[in-house]
């Protein structure tokens, strides 16, 4: 009989990152994710006028491996560096915030890496898993509907904190771990306009009450939509306050304080979409790398174990992956 696959909970860059490790190591993975699709909180929204990234905007590669990572899906054609005209937004005023850090982002979207990144590996998309039990040597999954998946001689819990510990019930050092991990909420707000705005804005720090950061979608490389379409996120606070708030009423507000904060007429957009991201990052960086039960066969990654951005993602996966191949 052949070995049992990895089980991998999770298709954000942290469950990728730790899938491809262990694939170039000669395991067989398995992933689930209860999306319809991979990448998590590097999604991006595909519309009928463009597509434009609703969660991670960019990301900084500050981590040798990782910038050694970063190269390669740049040669792909995953990823490109973003150098925006940047601001900054503090009480009340506007002013340019040119800086030297280096900027990547997924082309021709965000979510583009995650899809490179998952390319053949198996997966099983739109299944929540509710439980992971281990029998005798192996492990068996449960999803939402009652099915059962396996067996698999381990398994990566690889989904933000707050929904990594009931997963890791089998090991109770480890759930109550990401247990203790709190997580704040993000709303991001799209707005689509018909004529490009007049200004040179292209992203922009905010130091507010409300909103926290903008992007201008078409400033990206690759983006070719014909609206103008611009991300806005609020703060986490803001977010927190206004967590049970109808879309409507969130757009509304959001639109409101990027027509006061931008130096330029806003008309009414095109279109207009929000999302709350209910764990959009973790309350405090850790430093843990990856959670093991090496004895179990469980482990947990995730840019909870790390920074809370896609570099310590990848970084957590990997280090995930990197543990339990010590252990085989
Ligand atoms: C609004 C916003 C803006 C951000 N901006 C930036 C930025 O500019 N730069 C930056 O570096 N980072 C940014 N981040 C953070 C960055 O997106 C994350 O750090 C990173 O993508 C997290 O990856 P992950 O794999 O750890 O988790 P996730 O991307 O959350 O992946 C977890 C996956 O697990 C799945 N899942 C959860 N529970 C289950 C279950 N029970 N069964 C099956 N599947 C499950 C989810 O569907 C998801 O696909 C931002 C995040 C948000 C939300
Ligand atoms: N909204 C959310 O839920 C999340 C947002 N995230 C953001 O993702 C980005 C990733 O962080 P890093 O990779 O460290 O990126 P970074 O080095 O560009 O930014 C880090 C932080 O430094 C500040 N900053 C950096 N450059 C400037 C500038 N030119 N002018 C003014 N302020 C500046 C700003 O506060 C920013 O948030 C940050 O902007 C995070 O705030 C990360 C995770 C979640």
């Amino acid at each position: 009989m052949s070995k049992a696959p990895i089980a991998i909970i999770g298709t954000g860059i942290a469950g990728l990152s730790a899938a491809q490790a262990l694939h170039t190591a000669g395991q067989a993975v398995q992933l689930f994710d209860k999306s319809r699709r991979c990448g998590g909180r590097t999604a991006s929204k595909q519309i009928e006028s463009g597509s434009f990234d609703l969660g991670a905007q960019y990301f900084t590669a500050r981590d040798r491996r990782f910038r050694e990572a970063l190269q390669h899906w740049q040669e792909e054609g995953w990823a490109a560096p973003w150098s925006p005209n940047l601001y900054l937004s503090r009480a009340g005023q506007l002013e340019p915030s040119t800086d030297e850090q280096a900027r990547w982002v997924g082309t021709p979207q965000m979510a583009s890496i995650a899809r490179a990144l998952l390319g053949d590996l198996p997966v099983t998309f739109s299944c929540r898993i509710t439980e992971a039990f281990r029998g005798e040597e192996l492990w068996t999954l449960v999803d939402a509907d009652g099915a059962s998946h396996g067996p698999f001689s381990h398994v990566i819990v690889a989904t933000p904190a707050p929904q990594a510990s009931a997963l890791l019930a089998a090991a109770p050092k480890l759930a109550a771990v990401a247990a203790s991990v709190a997580m704040e909420p993000t709303w991001a707000v799209a707005l689509g306009f018909a004529t490009p705005l007049p200004t040179q804005v292209e992203g922009c720090f905010v130091q507010d009450d409300a909103l926290d950061w903008l992007a201008r979608e078409r400033s990206k490389p690759g983006r070719n939509g014909h609206l103008d379409t611009w991300v806005l996120h609020a703060t986490n606070s803001w977010s927190r306050q206004h967590l049970d708030l109808s879309k409507e009423a969130v757009s509304e507000q959001l639109l409101g304080a990027f027509a006061e904060l931008i130096d330029c007429v806003v008309p009414a957009p095109e279109f207009t979409l929000a999302h709350r991201w209910l764990y959009a990052r973790p309350a405090q960086p850790h430093e843990w790398g990856a959670l093991a039960d090496a004895g179990l066969g469980l482990y947990a990654c995730g840019d909870w174990c790390l920074s809370g951005r896609v570099e310590g993602a990848w970084l957590s996966g990997q280090e995930a992956a990197r543990r339990l191949l010590e252990h085989l």
